[in-house]
């Protein structure tokens, strides 16, 4: 019982998801003396669904969160685990799968309304107790009351996007994943040519939005946002983070891309949204500016000149996407400033 409580107050301590995931994981692995445990995401990427693994802990070893080995790839198809696709599909609670061996592999999805997002998969030698599916199914429900907590201050209310607050952490986290493959790079390469991988942040603005909501009312207006919100989260990839920084304003942060693939999927989805047929208000648009990150400059810097290649893009027809790179080399726009000091807004 100590070793429970233990874990319990490890896992309410913590703040942030990796962590509470690392944390729960770990604690089932011990109470329920498991060969192997992992954290998998489920994901649905243009009506289909994938499993991937965040992290994993194996006896004996240390808990490890897992990077996505090709960030294209959403993982797995859902398919590849027949008896959780069932699971997921019945909105049941477990699942397992016993081998020719009499191995045991448990899954117990994470359910939030219709939604499951999460999944605990337990590997043990053989089928357990009822004792310690008891134990195993407490631990999930902390787990899945202490996520909902997490999601509740880090998620806008009305599109369930990440919200502002959220939004230095998660950069903080792609400038890392941005220097250090700077300091892979080979000495050349460090100059971005538009062959290297890098990451981008992105700034969407619906167009003429106020229209919207004099001409329909805001109920409308909000539908269209929240409808927005779901085309970002099918247009972009599970490892991009896409934020609502208020109002009628998205922000995006692309991962290792390179420069064409960055304007190629932003504007897959700025033709998505003109494709959309929006219920009562019909068609809309949206305008978008966008710049690379890196890990030398401030967010306030890169904001700041993705807000720019928006405003160049509002003043020039909207509807677009706008480079914000590009538009300094053409000499449309004059570069900011790139130090902490420099005044811009
Ligand atoms: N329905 C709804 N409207 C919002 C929300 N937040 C902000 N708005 C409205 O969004 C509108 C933004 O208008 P503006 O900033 O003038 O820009 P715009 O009409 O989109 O024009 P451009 O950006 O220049 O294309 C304002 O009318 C705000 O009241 C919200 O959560 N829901």
């Amino acid at each position: 019982m100590d070793s429970l409580l233990k874990h319990m107050v490890d896992m309410t301590g913590h703040r942030d998801h990796t962590m509470l995931d690392v944390s729960v994981m770990a604690a089932v692995q011990e109470l329920a003396g498991a060969s192997q445990t992992r954290v998998l995401s489920i994901t649905t990427v243009r009506g289909q669904q994938y499993v991937r693994s965040r992290a994993i802990i194996c006896a004996g070893g240390a808990a490890r969160v897992e990077e996505q080995p090709d960030p294209n790839l959403p993982g797995e198809p859902l398919g590849a685990y027949p008896e959780l696709a069932d699971c997921i599909a019945r909105h049941g609670t477990s699942a397992q799968a016993v081998s020719g061996e009499g191995k045991l592999t448990l899954w117990l999805p994470i359910w939030f309304g219709d939604k499951a997002d999460t999944c605990l998969e337990i590997m043990h030698p053989t089928p357990y107790s009822a004792d310690t599916i008891h134990v195993i199914g407490g631990i999930v429900s902390v787990y899945r009351n202490f996520q909902n907590l997490l999601d509740y201050s880090e998620r806008d209310s009305l599109t369930g996007l990440l919200n502002r607050k959220t939004f230095d952490d998660q950069l903080a986290k792609m400038l890392q994943a941005s220097s250090e493959a700077e300091a892979a790079a080979p000495a050349p390469e460090r100059r971005h040519p538009s062959d290297l991988e890098r990451q981008w942040l992105a700034v969407v603005d619906v167009d003429h939005f106020k229209l919207v909501n004099d001409k329909f009312g805001h109920l409308y207006g909000d539908e269209v946002l929240i409808l927005i919100a779901n085309l970002m989260q099918s247009s972009f990839r599970a490892n991009d983070r896409v934020f609502r920084f208020g109002g009628e304003e998205f922000v995006v942060l692309l991962r290792s891309t390179r420069l064409d693939s960055a304007r190629n999927i932003i504007d897959r989805f700025r033709t998505n949204v003109e494709a959309h047929d929006f219920p009562q208000v019909g068609r809309v648009t949206v305008s978008v500016g966008f710049v690379s990150i890196s890990a030398y400059e401030s967010p306030v810097i890169t904001l700041g000149r993705a807000d720019q290649a928006l405003y160049y893009a509002k003043s020039h027809g909207r509807n677009q996407v706008c480079d914000y790179e590009q538009l300094v080399a053409g000499g449309l726009l004059t570069a900011v400033a790139s130090n902490d000091t420099a005044e811009f807004f």
